[in-house]
């Protein structure tokens, strides 16, 4: 086994499949592997200090709203498989949650999160770049279903803040970080042919 950790970068639009993926390779390596999943969200800078109305207003789709020094010192620790203690987010609340995980030496570390490839210090860190790519479309429908169901949204701010915020940034940041990818996964997690790829490059890398 090698003695630095592998890190494998999941990059894509919101709601295109990187958490799908993500545990698809989870789950083929765990029983051989110590594997974690690390959320870039987890690294949305903490707004406890601010009111919550004020917290909705937020660009969350913009690099700022990242600690991402944090996130690669981080990352730093965990490829030469050094015990972190990582930070959870709440998105019904728009904040850090009090819960601090904590994360010992891995083998093999699955970074998921729409900057992964943007910020290049993150993607300097990953040893592959993956970019999930699935259209715009689909990506809407999928990301209304799920934050009505799971982040506590209404219809209409998902629409306002898809259309003010999300949608922009996508074009200006996270699709042109696409060049970056080794692998451009269409379809995302169903695309299984692309997912077996991915699991026979990374096997190679790490056994
Ligand atoms: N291939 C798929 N077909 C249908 N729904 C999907 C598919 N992949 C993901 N989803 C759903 O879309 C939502 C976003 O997927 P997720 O993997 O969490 O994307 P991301 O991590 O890029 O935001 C989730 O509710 C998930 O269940
Ligand atoms: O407080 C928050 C923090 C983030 N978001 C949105 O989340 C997505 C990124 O998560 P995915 O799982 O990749 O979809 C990003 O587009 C932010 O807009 C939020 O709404 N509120």
């Amino acid at each position: 086994m090698r003695e630095q950790a592998v890190i494998i970068g999941i990059a894509g639009g919101s709601a295109s499949g990187k958490t799908s993926i993500a545990h698809q390779l989870y789950d083929c390596f765990q029983g051989h592997h110590k594997v974690k999943i690390m959320k870039q969200d987890d690294y949305y800078k903490d707004q406890s200090h601010m009111v919550f109305e004020e917290r909705t207003k937020t660009n969350y789709d913009h690099p700022f709203a990242f600690d991402t020094d944090l996130l690669v010192e981080h990352l730093k620790k965990l490829k030469n498989k050094e015990t972190i203690l990582k930070p959870t987010y709440d998105y019904t609340l728009h904040t850090r949650s009090h819960i601090t995980e904590t994360i010992e030496g891995r083998d093999v570390i699955i970074l998921e999160g729409i900057f992964v490839l943007a910020e290049k210090a993150v993607r300097d860190m990953c040893d592959i770049l993956v970019y999930v790519d699935t259209d715009s479309d689909i990506r809407f429908i999928r990301r209304l279903r799920r934050d009505i169901e799971e982040r506590g949204r209404s219809l209409d701010s998902v629409c306002k803040q898809y259309l003010e915020t999300v949608r922009p940034m996508h074009e200006q940041f996270i699709e042109p970080s696409k060049k970056y990818a080794h692998i451009i996964v269409p379809e995302g997690g169903s695309n299984i042919v692309a997912v077996d790829l991915l699991i026979t490059k990374i096997k190679s890398i790490v056994d």
